[in-house]
Parts: structure tokens; C-alpha cells; sequence
């Protein structure tokens, strides 16, 4: 399986090295394009009684003319409607000559229960708002609940964000050409393109390759073979330490389903950093987890010295006034090998938004501590208002964007969170559940990074695994779920990936 996300830009590049390198032209991608949802459609909808097929004016009108060609000669009955006549010429002219049946105007359509819509509008090419006569036929669909397979993408959404552009299909089967785009995992456009089947046309990996695509759909295929597993002669401070800061007495759980989180995905020791007048709410609570109380910078690096943990989590409970994000600061430009790696999750964040000059300015010093910022939405517009309010950029761009300005891992929160780093690659996750939408998930994933960057797997990679198998626990666990359940419900899923 392949992995990659092709923008509609980079899949245009992909078709013209195909062609360009040949045996296959334009016309012969579109048949096979065309022909591979003509054999669904007849394996799946064989009892259909009208196939009306809608075409756009561009190659993805061209791919409906072809699978109204191949329906019609299979003897289905087929209705045609146009909108704009392909440009001469083109190969979606060409497919529009050899098929059979007359197009009538988009205008005519109206679907009838029964009968089935094949969406071919628009798909890689959408640059602006649907029109009208498009929003119409779109609400005329609906209105019947016909089944709709969408050519490359429901027409309405952008390949490139998922955005909706003024209105857009609700479609059952989307089919789309050799790699998913990224607008088919973000959403909304996700939601709106029912099951996703991706069809070879003979676009190879290499040529993928030499698209120089960088983003992925979060697989565990492409990053399990850095998933650590404990060396034999292991003791556990060698399995990795993770050190996670406590708030104060009313705001210690947080810390403690992190600390959980990143025993159970594998640190050998875990230490909590309490505010002295948090230790016995905290004692009250830890078994196997270490204790050790931190008030002052120099309490932290008294911890450093004697116990040299690999990564520490700054931010979930520590509520977000401007002194937390102060201590973050000291804590990256103390860093200098002392540990290797920060995440900083929720007031962490917050914090900076106060000082974030100088948060960037930290950020470009030769030895600045790795780190990982876990941003939900509201987060990620108070570090990074700027990109945020760029509504030309999609989800994943702002991602590698904010990684880029942050010299971070970037795992931008959501039903479809993003994971991006500084070097331009990101990966969408795709097993995200709404379970998750519950008070202190975040700081579970928050201790599921760090335990894996303790392991020493690689921050890209780590980040990526971090996301999926939170998301995987929940899946799990099913209904019902809180977050104190979630490090529990990690054991069968980490038990599996190491393997
Ligand atoms: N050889 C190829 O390049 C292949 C292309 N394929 C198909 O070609 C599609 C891409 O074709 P195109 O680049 O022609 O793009 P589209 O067919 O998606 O759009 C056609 C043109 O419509 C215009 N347009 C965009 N948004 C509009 C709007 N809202 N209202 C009115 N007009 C609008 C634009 O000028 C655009 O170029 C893919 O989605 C895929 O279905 C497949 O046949 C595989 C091979
Ligand atoms: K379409």
C-alpha cells in the first residue's frame, strides 16, 4: 500500500510523466480512469434501474463521458447531462465523441428514487465556488437520497483543503487515481466522500516519487519499523525516562494520566515534577510512578543532574498564566543536552502565546532541545495567529507551516489531526474516533510522544505513532470511555505494534 497524499497539482505532475514517458497518452489514463468505476458501478449497483451520469466541462467530465460510454454499451440505461462542452481537442473532448449517448443540459436533470448519480463535475481542477445550476442539481440529488459515486472527489470540494466551495456532493463511493489527495482525509471534505477507492491507472511509485510528494495518511505500515521494543539486557532508566511537571493541588490529574500514558507506551521510569503543596495529592495517587518535588528552575536542575531524563512534558494542568510560559522558556535555553526532548501540550502553549518572539527566537538557538507542540485549534491560533487567519492555507499547510516557523513537530489536534515537521513532511490521521473529544485525552497523548521519543524513535515518526495509537486504544475501548482509561486500553494496542 501507498501512502503518499498528492495535491491535485502534484497529481497533475504524476499524469504528465506518465505520459510523457509513455505507452499510455491522456485519453488512454482517462479509460482506465472511467473504466474502473464503470466495473463498481456494475458490481455494485447491478439491479440500478438509470445511471445519470453528470459532466463537467474539464478531463473530469471527460472520465463521465467514458462511463457513460462502457454503462450504455453494457446495456444499463444511462442519462447524460452536460455542463459546458469540453474544450476542443482535449482528451475529454475526444472521450465525449466516442460515447454514444446525447448529453442534454445539466438543467434537465432530476433524479428519480432507483436511479443512481455518477458525480463527474469537477474534481482536481475546482477553482472556485460552484454555480448555481450546480448548487441546484447538487439540492435535487440530495432531496431524492439517490446513491452518488463521486469521480475523484465530490464536485464542491477542494483536493487540495477539503474545503467546500459554495456547496458540494454528499457522496456514497468516491473514486479516485492512484493516491488519495488530501482533501479526501481533511474535513469536511472527508465526510462528504463516503468509502474511498483508490484505482491504479498505471501511474507508478516511482513516478510518484518524482512528484516529490511529502504528506501521508498516518500508517502504522510506514513508521513501525522505528517502533521501539525494549533491548534484552534493558534496565529501566536505558528504556527511557520521562519527566512530566504537576500543577498545584486542585490541578494534579493532568500530569498523572500523562505520566500513565508514557509508562504504558514504554518509558522504563516516569517521574512526576510536583509543586511542593501538590506532593500529597500526588503521592495520594502514584504507585509505580516516581515523585519529586519542583517549585524553582534549580529544583529542575537538580532533577536533570542526578536523573537525566530523555524528554519532560510542560503544559497539561498548569493553568495559563504568563509564568508558565516563562518557565518553558528557561527550560528550553537550560536544555543544552540535559535532556533531548520537550513536549509542550495545552497551558504550555497558551502560556506562549504571551512571549512568542521570544519563544521563536528560542527556537532557531543551535541547542534548543527537540520539541513537540499537541495544539488543538484554539491553541494553535494563539501560538500561531497569523497562519491561522491564512485562510488560503488548508489544515495541513498551516500545520507545516507553524512546524516550519517553530522549528517543532507540529501535531495540530482534531477529528482529522496533522502531524508535521520542520523539514516539510506531515501525515493525516485517519482513525481519529469522536471518543476522544473527552477532558484529558490530550494529556495521554501528550505522554505517549514522549514515552516514544525516550525510546529514541525518531520525532516525525514518534509523533505520527503517538497520534494513531491513542486514537487506536480509544477505538478499543469503545463507548464509555474516559481518559483515565485510555493508558490501559494502550497495552493490547503497543503489545501488537511490538511484535
Ligand atoms: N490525463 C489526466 O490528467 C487525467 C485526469 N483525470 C481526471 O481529470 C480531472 C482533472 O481534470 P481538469 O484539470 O480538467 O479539472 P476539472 O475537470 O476538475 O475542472 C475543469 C475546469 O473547470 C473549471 N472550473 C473550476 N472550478 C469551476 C467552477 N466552480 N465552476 C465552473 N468551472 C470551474 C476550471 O477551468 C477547470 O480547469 C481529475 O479530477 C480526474 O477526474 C483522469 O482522467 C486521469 C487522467
Ligand atoms: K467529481
Amino acid at each position: 500500500m501507498a501512502f503518499e497524499l498528492l495535491t491535485p497539482g502534484e497529481m497533475a505532475e504524476a499524469d504528465r510523466l506518465t505520459i510523457a514517458v509513455g505507452p499510455v497518452d491522456g485519453i488512454g489514463l482517462m479509460r482506465r480512469a472511467g473504466g474502473a468505476i464503470a466495473d463498481l458501478v456494475l458490481a455494485r449497483y447491478p439491479g440500478a434501474r438509470t445511471v445519470h451520469v453528470l459532466c463537467g466541462p474539464g478531463n473530469n467530465g471527460g472520465d463521465g463521458y467514458v462511463v457513460a460510454r462502457l454503462l450504455a454499451e453494457n446495456g444499463v440505461a444511462v442519462g447524460l447531462f452536460a455542463t459546458g462542452a469540453p474544450r476542443e481537442g482535449s482528451d475529454a473532448a475526444l472521450a465525449a465523441a466516442e460515447c454514444p449517448v446525447a448529453a442534454a443540459p445539466l438543467a434537465a436533470f432530476a433524479p428519480e428514487a432507483g436511479s443512481i448519480v455518477i458525480d463527474a463535475l469537477f474534481g482536481a481542477g475546482l477553482s472556485k465556488p460552484l454555480g448555481s445550476e450546480i448548487v441546484q442539481a447538487i439540492a435535487r440529488t440530495a432531496a431524492v437520497g439517490v446513491p452518488v459515486i463521486a469521480v475523484d472527489l465530490p464536485s464542491g470540494v477542494s483536493g487540495v483543503s477539503g474545503d467546500i466551495l459554495g456547496s458540494a456532493f454528499q457522496a456514497t463511493l468516491t473514486v479516485t487515481f492512484a493516491r488519495k489527495k488530501p482533501g479526501h482525509l481533511l474535513f469536511p471534505g472527508r465526510a462528504l466522500c463516503g468509502e474511498i477507492v483508490v484505482v491504479d491507472i498505471g501511474i507508478t511509485d516511482a513516478t510518484i516519487a518524482a512528484t516529490g510528494a511529502r504528506c501521508f495518511e498516518n500508517d502504522p505500515a510506514w513508521w513501525r519499523p522505528h517502533f521501539p521494543s525494549p533491548a534484552n539486557d534493558a534496565h529501566k532508566y536505558s528504556r527511557g525516562h520521562v519527566g512530566v511537571f504537576s500543577g498545584g493541588p486542585s490541578a494534579t490529574g493532568a500530569a498523572r494520566l500523562s505520566a500513565m500514558a508514557a509508562a504504558r507506551a514504554g518509558a522504563g521510569a516516569v517521574t512526576v515534577l510536583s509543586p511542593g503543596a501538590a506532593l500529597a495529592a500526588n503521592a495520594a495517587h502514584l504507585t509505580s510512578i516516581i515523585l519529586r518535588r519542583s517549585d524553582t528552575l534549580q529544583d529542575t536542575l537538580a532533577f536533570l543532574g542526578a536523573r537525566k531524563p530523555e524528554v519532560l512534558v510542560y503544559g497539561p494542568g498548569l493553568g495559563p498564566e504568563p509564568e508558565v510560559g516563562r518557565f518553558a522558556l528557561e527550560l528550553m535555553s537550560v536544555a543544552d543536552g540535559r535532556f533531548g526532548a520537550l513536549v509542550l501540550d495545552a497551558d504550555g502553549i497558551t502560556s506562549l502565546s504571551h512571549r512568542r518572539a521570544a519563544f521563536f527566537e528560542a527556537r532557531k538557538r543551535p541547542n534548543a532541545p527537540a520539541l513537540v507542540l499537541t495544539p488543538h485549534h484554539g491553541e494553535f491560533g494563539r501560538l500561531f495567529p497569523e497562519i491561522a487567519a491564512d485562510a488560503s492555507l488548508s489544515k495541513l499547510e498551516q500545520a507545516r507551516a507553524a512546524a516550519r516557523r517553530a522549528h517543532a513537530i507540529v501535531i495540530y489536534k482534531g477529528p482529522d489531526t496533522v502531524i508535521a515537521a520542520p523539514d516539510g513532511r506531515a501525515a493525516v490521521n485517519t482513525n481519529g474516533t469522536p471518543l476522544l473529544a473527552t477532558a484529558g485525552s490530550g494529556d495521554v497523548l501528550s505522554g505517549i510522544v514522549a514515552a516514544l521519543l525516550a525510546q529514541r524513535m525518531p520525532a516525525f515518526e514518534a509523533a505520527c505513532a503517538a497520534v494513531w495509537m491513542h486514537a487506536e486504544a480509544a477505538r478499543r475501548f469503545g463507548p464509555g470511555l474516559i481518559a483515565e482509561d485510555l493508558p490501559l486500553a494502550l497495552r493490547e494496542v503497543v503489545a501488537e505494534l511490538g511484535r
